[in-house]
């Protein structure tokens, strides 16, 4: 498990406590039981071999020692080899091979490199990533961990360039602001791509276009999208549909019907999907043949409808709180309701009649798609079926009308940490 990386804490050095639990831990247990063996005759040191300090009760000194030492070093180890496979999975650029196929030769390399040489922005940017990941997204959080290294991290800064483009239009105060944050995450796209979609800029140019155009705090996650190995196409298509929620700024309600809806998820989390994939694919070791790859291509399309029905019967109650209503128009008048009726009173009884209604179209598009994820790549399969399946547990958690979810400050419902780990183990051995 290569990230976060705390080895590179410039701040303070090495992780005090996840060395030092497992150093004392074991040592302790083994002091315990070698106390009661040495106690009880089990086995005894010979008197011309010892000292004949004992630490507590009949335990020597130079067995404590002996047992304190040996942890020591075995989890000293394991940290050297952690840092050097951390190394190896951070800067791909100095080591091209990937490291599943790490050799005695790319240790010696990543030992003999100096650290000055380091690209600490970009680990300084990991680190941001994976804090905003942390804070934001319980599900996706969890289920980052079970990824391979290199692929996790690309994962996570895709997760962190989506969040922060999604933040700046969410949380700008007027239309107009939102209208210019688009057009500068625009702008920022046409650099890395170029007009023709192969990639023109040079990092520097992207890094200066970011310096001039964004704050400070989020410069980092658009630098370091891994935009090498993902495609232009559903960057824009998700730009298009930070623009459809504007429609809301003008009092407009976009969302007429079923089709309004689905272009939306296309556009806000279809392209999430197609863009997980194409990490997938450039980073699996398996390359899978064109047909099967575009088979998971429209799986990811329609598990993202289903992520993101599952997105707003969730946030019904605080979308209405930003004056927005992503439940269809139509389906509301079959209710004799209209979307200012929602912004009214989100916590109505039809209201749970519609949630429930968006759920069923959720769990419909996720029973079409999730079959085909059998397809992905075994050392791939079980981290992304564990992705989804944590965020399609808020939605079981929705529908079991039973249970009363536990909220977060915001009032969305959650999953219960037990449960997204029970999720993810289950979702991790059976697959
Ligand atoms: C494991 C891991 C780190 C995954 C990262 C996934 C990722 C890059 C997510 C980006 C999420 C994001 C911030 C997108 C911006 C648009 C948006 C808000 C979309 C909604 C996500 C909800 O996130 P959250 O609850 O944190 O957002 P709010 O608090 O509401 O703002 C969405 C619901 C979209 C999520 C859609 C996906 C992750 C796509 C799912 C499909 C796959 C992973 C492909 C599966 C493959 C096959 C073959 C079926």
């Amino acid at each position: 498990m290569n990230m976060p990386h705390p080895e590179f804490d410039t701040s303070g050095g090495l992780p005090f406590a996840c060395i030092a639990v497992p150093i004392c831990l074991p040592t302790l247990y083994l002091w315990v039981v070698d106390e009661l063996a040495l106690g009880r005759g089990t086995w005894a040191i010979e008197s011309g071999t010892k000292l004949g300090w004992c630490l507590w009760g009949s335990l020597e000194l130079e067995e404590a020692v002996f047992f304190l030492t040996t942890n020591a070093l075995i989890v000293f180890g394991l940290v050297a080899f952690d840092r050097n496979m951390a190394v190896l999975d951070t800067f791909p650029e100095m080591f091209p091979a990937a490291p599943e196929h790490m050799s005695f030769n790319s240790l010696m390399k990543v030992i003999l490199i100096d650290p000055a040489n380091y690209d600490m922005n970009r680990v300084r940017g990991i680190r941001e990533a994976v804090n905003t990941l942390r804070k934001k997204s319980r599900s996706f959080y969890l289920a980052s961990s079970v990824f391979p290294g290199r692929l996790r991290i690309d994962l996570v800064l895709l997760y962190s360039f989506c969040r922060v483009a999604d933040d700046l239009v969410d949380e700008s105060s007027t239309e107009a602001e939102a209208r210019s944050w688009i057009r500068k995450l625009s702008g920022y796209t046409d650099r890395a791509y170029g007009a023709t979609g192969e990639k023109s800029r040079s990092p520097a140019d992207l890094a200066s276009y970011a310096e001039k155009n964004f704050p400070i705090r989020v410069r980092s996650a658009l630098t370091l999208l891994p935009s090498k190995h993902l495609p232009s196409g559903p960057l824009y298509k998700l730009l298009k549909g930070f623009e459809m929620d504007m429609a809301f700024t003008n009092g407009v309600f976009p969302i007429g019907n079923e089709a309004d809806l689905q272009i939306y998820a296309s556009r806000v989390a279809s392209t999430v999907g197609e863009l997980c994939l194409w990490l997938v694919f450039y980073h699996s070791s398996i390359k899978l043949p064109e047909d099967e790859k575009s088979r998971l291509r429209q799986a990811a399309i329609t598990m993202g409808y289903a992520l993101q029905y599952v997105n707003i019967a969730r946030d019904i109650q605080v979308d209405a709180e930003m004056g927005r209503v992503y439940l269809p128009t139509d389906w509301l008048r079959e209710e004799g309701l209209t979307p200012r009726d929602i912004l009214d009173n989100p916590k109505q009884a039809k209201v749970e009649t519609l949630r429930q209604k968006l759920l069923g179209l959720a769990f419909e598009e996720y029973q079409k798609s999730r079959p085909i994820m059998d397809l992905l790549p075994d050392e791939i399969r079980g981290p992304l079926i564990v992705a989804v399946e944590s965020y399609m547990e808020i939605g079981r958690v929705l529908r079991e009308k039973s249970s009363v979810p536990s909220k977060t400050k915001r009032g969305r419902a959650t999953v219960p940490r037990s449960r997204r780990i029970w999720v993810a183990w289950k979702n991790l051995s059976t697959s």
